[in-house]
């Protein structure tokens, strides 16, 4: 499969929009068919670990890592997950870290080849002004019930991120049901936020602060997605 942009989307209208506040979003950005063959990978075929903060280090567990720990154990991990969480701080999502070189997900291998691609990589350099985009990185992820990542921003200085994406693959959510990538000001205040869609584009400047808001246990699917960063490094 060979990825490419939605014809009806406007690129340039895309780059002006990002002009106004380093942020723009787009639905429909991948043609139908294609967004559709990576919903079935994102929901059929891939196997998240859980991303969580452990001991005050992020880390993430295999699913049979998690199976294999005792009740006390899970307790206490879900115990500090709800302490840190208290104070603004942690998440627990499902995460699945695509390879760039042997991907073994073939959609998600095409998706993340069309994101490296040149159509891709300078259109973002254009956009953003950051003409030092070489890469974009890419993981898959999974926001169950009871799933959250709370306020932060995504500059990172060993992998020069400059451009967060967030590729939403998620039909029918209501907003209601949390799962929204919400922005704040500086200084915590809510800003806007905008719901997960299907086959939908986010696109921020790092420096943007935002979270996602904490998926309620009333939701009726998990919210997937693929996101990453346009960096200035290469991958590893
Ligand atoms: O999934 C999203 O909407 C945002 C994810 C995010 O902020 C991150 O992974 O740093
Ligand atoms: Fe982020």
């Amino acid at each position: 499969m060979q990825l490419s942009f939605n014809q009806n989307i406007s690129l340039d209208q895309l780059t002006n929009e990002y002009a106004n506040d380093k942020r723009v979003r787009a639905g429909r950005i991948l043609q139908p068919e294609h967004a559709a063959d990576i919903y079935t990978s994102l929901s059929e075929q891939t196997s998240y670990d859980i991303a969580l903060v452990k001991d005050n280090v992020p880390c993430q567990l295999t699913d049979s890592q998690w199976r294999s720990l005792s009740g006390p154990e899970r307790q206490k991990i879900h115990r500090e997950t709800m302490q840190n969480a208290s104070r603004g701080v942690g998440f627990i999502y499902g995460r699945y870290q695509l390879s760039s070189e042997q991907e073994s997900i073939t959609n998600l291998r095409a998706l993340h080849q069309w994101l490296n691609s040149d159509t891709v990589l300078s259109w973002v350099r254009k956009l953003s002004g950051h003409q030092d985009i070489i890469a974009a990185s890419a993981q898959a992820t999974r926001f169950t019930p009871g799933q959250f990542l709370t306020r932060h921003i995504d500059t990172h200085e060993s992998e020069q991120r400059r451009v967060a994406y967030v590729l939403n693959f998620t039909k029918n959510w209501h907003p209601d049901w949390g799962g929204l990538l919400q922005f704040y000001q500086q200084d915590g205040t809510p800003r806007d936020a905008w719901a997960p869609g299907f086959n939908a584009l986010s696109l921020f400047d790092v420096t943007h602060v935002h979270s996602v808001t904490y998926v309620t246990p009333f939701a009726l699917m998990p919210r997937y997605a693929v996101t990453g960063w346009f960096r200035a490094t290469p991958l590893a």
